[in-house]
């Protein structure tokens, strides 16, 4: 039984997995390039937990308001049954301790699952699996938290590329609880049957994780479909169709989604959008041409939320 985890890079992804860990109770080593950086991570994985106690702390007031506005008066005995069962307090000291800083790779050797999750691109992280081969033995499955990288190529570089599988969580993994799980040509049942087992026994803060498994053919299952959407959203408006705000709304209110294509776009940043796209168009052809005006939005850098103007504006 897998015990201990690690990860290989603090950044958001890294870091947000790392807190998904051990907000389950594993053993966490977290690793980046430096303890600048892991430490970075880490204060990213107190501030999670500060914003979902403070979340969790409005919850008996919130759900008090909606019982009253039913017309049902409380008694305050039944006001503090509420607040004392919906009332949870985190042990965010406790969460926290379960993530160790580390400084080298062999301190990662005795984790059952190493997850990478450093920057997209493919000769990084083949030089990172050929490194780790060093490191780890048969017993230590290492995955990636790739999102359009093969997996296939990394294995070639590692010692016991049956042990490699791509395990890709989705952003942010503490509130998403979609897995994919990804084999290489190398990897073996036993891998995939682990990796399976492991991310269904997770719970995030809103869910339980949920793995399904996909075959390695670009952007899997949910990418492929999610940024043709905004792909022909964005050709929707060049047509003249609708405006932004309106297909955003026609989608929200008419297919249920969370987020419209436009504010997903924004969300993700839309430098990654158009390089996804890029990297689609080469594997599936045509439909996935990035539009013209997406291309002009990346040169003048507005790529979304975190430049603060995108499809829309923000106040930083
Ligand atoms: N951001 C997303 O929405 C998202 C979603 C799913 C998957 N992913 C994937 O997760 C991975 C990480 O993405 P991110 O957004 O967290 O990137 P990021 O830039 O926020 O973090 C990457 C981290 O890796 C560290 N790093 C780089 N090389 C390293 C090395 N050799 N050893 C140790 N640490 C190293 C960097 O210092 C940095 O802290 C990528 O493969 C990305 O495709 C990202």
């Amino acid at each position: 039984m897998i015990e201990k985890i690690g990860i290989i890079g603090a950044g958001a992804m890294g870091s947000s997995i790392a807190e998904v860990f051990a907000f389950n109770g594993y053993s966490v080593y977290l690793k980046d390039q430096n303890m600048e950086y892991v430490n970075r991570g880490i204060s990213h994985v107190r501030k999670v937990l500060d914003d979902y106690q403070s979340y969790m702390d409005s919850m008996p007031d919130k759900e008090i308001k909606r019982i009253e506005r039913n017309g049902i008066e409380l008694t305050e005995t039944q006001k503090n049954t509420i607040k004392k069962n919906l009332g949870k307090q985190l042990d965010i000291d406790g969460i926290i301790s379960n993530i160790h800083p580390v400084e080298s790779y062999k301190e990662l050797s005795q984790c059952g699952l190493v997850i990478e999750a450093v920057f997209e691109k493919q000769e990084i992280k083949n030089d990172l699996f050929r490194e780790l081969s060093s490191y780890f033995g048969e017993n230590t499955i290492l995955a990636s938290n790739t999102s359009s990288l093969s997996i296939t190529e990394m294995a070639a570089n590692y010692k016991y590329p049956e042990n490699n599988i791509i395990i890709h969580f989705f952003n942010p993994p503490y509130t998403m609880p979609l897995v994919e799980i990804v084999p290489a040509l190398q990897t073996g049942s036993k891998t995939v049957e682990t990796a399976y087992s492991l991310i269904s026994g997770l719970r995030n803060h809103r869910d339980a994780m949920v793995p399904v498994k996909a075959k390695e053919r670009s952007g899997f299952i949910v990418n492929r479909i999610l940024i043709q959407l905004i792909n022909e959203a964005i050709k929707i408006v060049e047509e003249g169709i609708a405006d932004e705000k309106s297909v955003d709304i026609g989608m929200k209110k008419g297919a249920g989604f969370p987020m419209g294509p436009f504010e997903l776009g924004d969300y993700v940043g839309l430098d990654i959008v158009y390089d996804v796209l890029k990297s689609f168009n080469k594997a599936y052809g045509d439909a996935y041409i990035p539009p013209e005006r997406l291309k002009n939005m990346v040169i003048a850098g507005y790529l979304g939320r975190k430049t603060g103007k995108g499809f829309y504006e923000y106040t930083k």
